[in-house]
């Protein structure tokens, strides 16, 4: 029964009630997330006041231009929680420039790290004493936002800003986001999707655990880990007990973590969204059902796809169609199996041994799992399981790839895995696509589907290929990684901007469709093409050896730097679209 569970926040104006219900329907903003990002003026008394003012004014039937004026009158615009900053460890010329010796992509690697000034934001020391007039949540350190309508942080793009920021020698700022994650999961007990209180009920892919482990691999401060090792077991704690269930499969209980939502009503921030499509639906039961589905999505990263349809046991449908929390997912699992193999190896050099023996339980446990429940022989790959059939989702999605990257399968037999995998992306075609890996091959007009090509899933099958050591995987590696820092850069030289996702079947083409117009900034794009230019744009850059390889055959290690500069000339050259 729905009716019991609490609303996203308490707030009358933020989260839940006639004032956000009457503004949100109104549709005054082209975007929904506008009204809910707006500071309130007075207070949220006062705000609620006027509110019924107007409502009693109007007969309870105000105008759009009537409800415009409250909300004039009562807000001041999104964004009012900032004030300017500059970021004090900023440089002009990081180390990690100086490997990239081609002239074009050199300079688009600094103007990438430029776009960090773009993206800081430090908030108001008003926010801190006021903070019921604003729906961001108040973190003491300044951070870097994706960009556009993202105003805040988000939990898990920050794991791929912070790659980038550590790439750019900002550690300060890098900790400090880091800091902020850990102070919230101190205060609320988990990190919420976002920095805004609208997303108090849902979190985002666990992934601190492993920006920590960014933090120890860049300056291994053991007395870092020992000041926030409890707050990591918190962390952890929260997705063991709230995000799991227990499965009988042939004969054994395998616990698997999936998304869940535990609250009432739309989306704040997609509330007109969200109520017109529970229109299909007639009953409130029904209804909320439907809302818990879109925030469970949400949770997931990947909101909105045809990966979480479920329609007569197949992936097709609409949104009314969404069964997240009928599916267990194969990255969340990988994720939770390497965030206990992170909390295993911490416990351990903190000489905590019970701690670890515990993790290493929970990490075996979650080993057994993936293996007995998601990996298929037969197809070559890890899939989604359907709780509905209990059957397997044989669908491609680049997530599937996601235990190579967690390191979550037994690396005693990685070249069997390895071999397999490697067989899969034969199979499925993945070197057809011209500007990345399409996030499944559906195309539904959501944001998560084909053709479009996001960037943390491009880092994880690459990194996941790549660090197997394995070379037909690292051949595949450095041919997406070709293909993906092309496209980008194709993006690069016609918009000056980096964009929040791409498409796939295009060199150079722009992302789109789903409840938004596609963003720029952007966080987790510029932190992936970084590392990627890091990872491979310096590896025996222009050398003779190398000078003739051609771009998709066969390019050897390096050999994607060769690839850029193949395609850099031709594109000097005009040759290229
Ligand atoms: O407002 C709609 C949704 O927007 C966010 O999701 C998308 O952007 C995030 C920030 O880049 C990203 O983490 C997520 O994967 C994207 O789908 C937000 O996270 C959702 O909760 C929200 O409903």
């Amino acid at each position: 029964d729905r009716s019991k569970l609490p609303p996203a926040c308490n707030s009358m104006i933020y989260c839940h009630g006639p004032l956000l219900n009457t503004v949100q329907m109104a549709g005054l903003y082209n975007d929904s997330k506008t009204f809910v990002d707006m500071k309130i003026k007075i207070s949220p008394k006062i705000t609620l006041e006027h509110f019924y003012d107007m409502m009693s004014r109007t007969d309870s039937n105000p105008t759009k231009a009537d409800i415009q004026e409250f909300v004039n009158q009562n807000f001041d615009p999104e964004g009012s929680e900032f004030e300017d900053w500059r970021p004090s460890d900023w440089k002009h010329n990081p180390g990690f420039l100086a490997k990239i010796k081609d002239p074009l992509l050199h300079k688009w690697a600094s103007a990438l790290n430029d776009l960090w000034l773009d993206l800081g934001r430090k908030m108001k020391e008003a926010v801190k004493e006021s903070p019921d007039l604003y729906s961001i949540i108040y973190v003491e350190q300044p951070f870097i936002v994706p960009g556009g309508r993202f105003r805040e942080f988000y939990y898990w793009d920050s794991y791929w800003i912070i790659k980038g920021l550590l790439l750019s020698e900002m550690r300060t700022t890098a900790k400090g986001m880091v800091n902020n994650l850990l102070s919230i999961v101190d205060r609320y007990g988990f990190i919420p999707n976002g920095g805004r209180i609208y997303y108090l009920m849902r979190s985002q892919p666990p992934l601190l655990i492993p920006m920590v482990q960014l933090l120890m691999e860049d300056t291994d401060d053991l007395e870092y880990l020992r000041e926030h090792i409890h707050t990591l077991d918190k962390e952890f704690d929260y997705w063991m007990t709230n995000h799991t269930i227990e499965i009988n499969h042939e004969g054994k209980k395998l616990k698997m973590a999936m998304y869940m939502d535990n609250s009432q009503g739309p989306r704040p921030e997609s509330y007109k969204e969200d109520v017109d499509c529970a229109r299909h639906f007639d009953t409130t039961e029904k209804k909320e059902e439907l809302y818990a589905e879109l925030k469970a999505a949400a949770e997931s990263g990947w909101d909105f796809s045809s990966r979480w349809f479920i329609l007569n046991g197949t992936n097709k449908g609409n949104l009314t169609n969404l069964k997240v929390r009928s599916i267990i997912p194969v990255d969340l699992n990988a994720i939770l199996c390497w965030n206990a193999q992170l909390m295993m190896e911490y416990h351990t050099r903190l000489q905590n041994e019970e701690k670890a023996s515990y993790y290493r339980r929970i990490h075996d446990d979650f080993m057994e799992a993936i293996e007995e429940l998601l990996w298929h022989e037969d197809v070559g790959v890890w899939l989604d399981y359907s709780l509905e059939s209990s059957r397997r989702r044989d669908y491609f999605y680049p997530s599937n790839l996601s235990p190579l990257w967690a390191g979550s399968y037994d690396k005693a037999r990685k070249d069997y895995f390895v071999n397999r995998v490697v067989n899969y992306l034969d199979k499925v075609k993945m070197d057809i696509f011209e500007g990345g890996i399409p996030t499944t091959f559906e195309h539904t007009g959501e944001q998560w589907d084909y053709p479009n090509a996001w960037p943390p899933l491009q880092y994880i099958v690459i990194m996941g290929l790549a660090n197997t050591g394995h070379p037909e995987a690292m051949r595949y590696a450095t041919e997406l990684a070709t293909k993906w820092v092309r496209s980008n850069f194709e993006v690069w030289k016609q918009k000056a901007a980096m964009l929040e996702k791409y498409d796939a079947t295009i060199l150079g083409g722009l992302g789109g469709g789903g409840e938004y117009v596609v963003q720029t900034g952007f966080g987790w794009s510029n932190g992936v093409v970084m590392s990627l230019l890091n990872r491979y744009g310096a590896d025996n850059f222009g050398t003779a050896a190398e000078s003739g390889a051609v771009y998709g055959a066969g390019v050897g290690a390096g050999g994607v730097v060769t690839a850029l500069l193949v395609v850099l000339a031709s594109l000097a050259a005009g040759t290229l679209g």
